[in-house]
């Protein structure tokens, strides 16, 4: 029996084999793993903590498995461009203009809009890395973090010293904040880095077992030219670089054909898929039901806020199975189940970080959703509602690590209106100087 214990009670608990059964959690708090569910465990005097679960579900906490959480800062601030126009004409000019500390700010807002909305986990591709460590640190959750590289438009000596950072806060940052951290290299995109860089830091991660995270076969405009210069498809070109082992996960995989899929079923590299933004850049459709048929880890990721344009990860579970259907011209494709997995299970399982189920044994990130709302009445099919009627301001608590960081919709860990003012106003800054 654990001496230090968390006792989540009266609810039900869903099971990784998606039954939903009513079960008190039971988690150690020292170690930060479930260690008995069911019935009547205890009662709350025996806990030394309690987390009320009556009347709601208690699911494992939800994982973002790809966003650029510091883009908070730019929600909003262009919409309605497609992918190439909007990086280049609005983006990359302001980021130019952010500090280290507007990405603290930034990054912040979207670890407390995560925690609200139930995510405990998430990968995150962006730079001044050390900031970004210090907020997870500090929010409490668990994440796969990285510098993200671009190398064109630049000098050699400039370039190369992006990939360096890459490589020097992967190594530095791996394990922090008592191992929630652990760390990718993470070259922004099979177009944006160069082959030769592209080359050497996806040798040198692996060589010391960092994964690596990049965004690939978003947009038409990024594969057409990989396939005119090189005679094959560009996941083709990422195999032959070296970068799609079991422990990689990429961005998108939008555009991806029959034998990329299978490239990717082989070689087991999981696909993060990003609804939101790619109907919102109309990047397109991922062949989401074929890459689960195959056999390929299919994770789900809000992308950056700038276009999505919420960290909600429960409005990516609606969008994926909807969106789903619609590429597969099938009502039966990407159902409820297999949404609710994406979010969970096979987040956890394309981020190589514990979590994903509700299990003995597990990490004890949980999200406790109240199903008292209006818009979940009534419940027939607990799982059917997670998928297509909750929203993330349905959560109630959220639990990383066997920490409470969410208790009765209060974030415990950062102070919320601290944190939404500050970024506010380092938005409203950040925006003038680029302008
Ligand atoms: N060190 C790099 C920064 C790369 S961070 C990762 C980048 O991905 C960008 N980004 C955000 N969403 C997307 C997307 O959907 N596709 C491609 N890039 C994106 C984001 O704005 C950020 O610039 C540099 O010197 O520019
Ligand atoms: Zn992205």
């Amino acid at each position: 029996m654990a001496s230090d214990t968390l006792l989540v009670s009266g609810g039900r608990a869903l099971r990784p084999d998606a039954t939903v059964v009513e079960a008190d959690v039971l988690v150690d708090r020292g170690d930060g793993r479930i260690v008995e569910i069911g019935p009547d465990l205890m009662t709350d005097r025996d806990a030394d903590e309690t987390l009320d679960a009556s009347g709601g579900i208690v699911m494992p906490g939800l994982v973002n498995a790809h966003t650029h959480a510091a883009m908070t800062l730019l929600r909003g601030y262009a919409d309605d461009k497609p992918l190439d126009a909007w990086l280049r004409e609005d983006i990359w000019p302001a980021e130019a203009e952010l500090t280290a500390e507007d990405v603290r700010a930034g990054t912040e807002l979207g670890l407390v809009e995560m925690i609200r909305s139930g995510t405990t986990t998430f990968a995150d591709m962006y730079f001044h890395v050390p900031e970004v460590v210090a907020a997870v640190d500090e929010a409490g959750m668990r994440a796969r973090v990285g510098h993200g590289v671009v190398t064109v438009g630049k000098d050699d000596e400039s370039a190369r010293a992006d990939v360096r950072e890459s490589l020097d806060v992967a190594r530095e940052y791996d394990g922090a904040a008592d191992g929630r951290v652990r760390t990718a290299v993470m070259p922004h995109s099979l177009t944006t880095v160069d082959e030769p860089l592209l080359r050497e830091a996806v040798a040198e991660a692996h060589e010391d077992g960092i994964p690596i995270h990049t965004h690939a076969n978003e947009t038409r405009d990024e594969v057409d030219p990989i396939v005119e210069e090189r005679s094959e498809r560009p996941l083709s070109y990422a195999d032959d670089v070296g970068l799609l082992s079991d422990a990689d996960f990429l961005a998108h995989g939008v555009h991806v054909d029959e034998s990329e899929i299978e490239l990717l079923a082989e070689r087991g590299t999981a696909v993060v898929h990003c609804p939101a933004s790619n109907m919102k850049l109309a990047s397109g459709i991922a062949p989401v039901q074929a890459l689960l048929d195959a056999g390929v880890t299919v994770a789900l990721g809000t992308d950056g806020a700038a276009s999505n344009n919420d960290l909600d990860l429960f409005d990516e579970l609606r969008d994926a199975a909807m969106l789903g259907k619609i590429g597969a011209d099938d009502a039966s494709a990407v159902p409820a189940e297999a949404a609710v997995t994406m979010a969970t299970e096979g987040g956890a399982a394309a981020l190589s970080l514990p979590g994903g189920r509700v299990e003995v044994g597990a990490a004890a990130d949980l999200a406790v959703v109240d199903f008292d709302a209006p818009h979940l009445a009534p419940a027939h099919d607990p799982v059917s509602h997670l998928a297509y009627a909750v929203r993330g301001s349905d959560v109630r608590h959220t639990v990383c690590d066997g920490r409470v960081l969410m208790r009765d919709r209060e974030v415990l860990t950062l102070d919320e209106r601290e944190v939404v003012e500050t970024a506010r106003q380092r938005a409203v800054d950040l925006v003038a100087r680029a302008e």
